[in-house]
């Protein structure tokens, strides 16, 4: 079973999607630290007129054994990756590597913003996750300073609407509901309530497929 979930940042998609994966025991895959990663290896160039040609060589070389660096996961990085996801060649570089880990025997979860469209069209079920602006600032303001972060809420609500309107924009992007997504606006679900969700959005789709469900970890 393959399950893509996309959605805006901070919507909680990452979040679902591991506990879509730990429920169903599907390997799950945070493609945006792919684009992360390619904005961090060339933050130094941001500025320099070969900025393009260094994020298509560094999504062409990226090593995927890397994406666990804590650095990945600041707002700077979030904001480097959505400028190097605008660029068609990089998306193209790093097509391969989401569509291997989708199809691989078994089925995976992956999010994202283009996986109900792109990546993985034909997805078993598609989510695509939305909550409103000022709570996604909020939950990303506490995530950053749960980490020790001191946290500006103006600058960081402009900083994601901004990334998600380039977002939304990209033209080499994909970034929008596919037409057969499940739509699920987590802004007044906790966690929890949100994940019940979303496995009921899974199951029920499944169910009106005929399709058997994997193994679900609950008791
Ligand atoms: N439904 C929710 N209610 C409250 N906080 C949430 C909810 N979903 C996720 N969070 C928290 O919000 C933050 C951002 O969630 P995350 O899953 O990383 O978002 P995304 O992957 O869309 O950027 C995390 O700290 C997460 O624990
Ligand atoms: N499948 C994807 C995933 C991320 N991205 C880009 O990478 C950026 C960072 O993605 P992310 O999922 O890590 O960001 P958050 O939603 O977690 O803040 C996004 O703002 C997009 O520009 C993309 O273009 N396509």
């Amino acid at each position: 079973m393959i399950i893509a979930v996309d959605g805006p940042a901070a919507s909680g998609k990452g979040t679902l999607a591991a506990g879509l994966a730990r429920h169903y025991g599907l390997p799950c895959l945070d493609t945006g630290l792919l684009y992360r990663a390619v904005g961090h290896a060339v933050e130094a160039h941001e500025d320099a007129p070969d900025f393009e040609a260094r994020a298509i060589a560094a999504a062409q070389g990226l090593d995927t054994g890397h994406l666990d660096n804590p650095e990945l996961t600041t707002a700077r990085a979030g904001s480097l990756a959505s400028k190097v996801a605008v660029i068609g060649p990089v998306r193209r570089a790093l097509f391969a590597f989401q569509r291997d880990f989708a199809l691989q025997p078994g089925g995976a979860v992956l999010d994202g913003r283009d996986i109900g469209t792109v990546i993985c069209p034909e997805a078993d079920v598609k989510l695509f996750i939305d909550a409103d602006s000022k709570a996604r600032m909020e939950r990303r303001a506490r995530q950053l300073e749960a980490r020790g972060v001191k946290v500006d809420r103006y600058a960081l609500y402009h900083q994601i609407e901004e990334r998600d309107a380039r977002d939304r924009a990209n033209p080499n992007g994909g970034f929008y509901p596919a037409k057969d997504a499940h739509l699920l606006d987590t802004t007044l679900l906790d966690i929890e309530a949100a994940l019940r969700a979303a496995v009921a959005i899974v199951d029920g789709a499944m169910a009106r497929k005929g399709r058997p469900l994997p193994k679900a970890d609950r008791p």
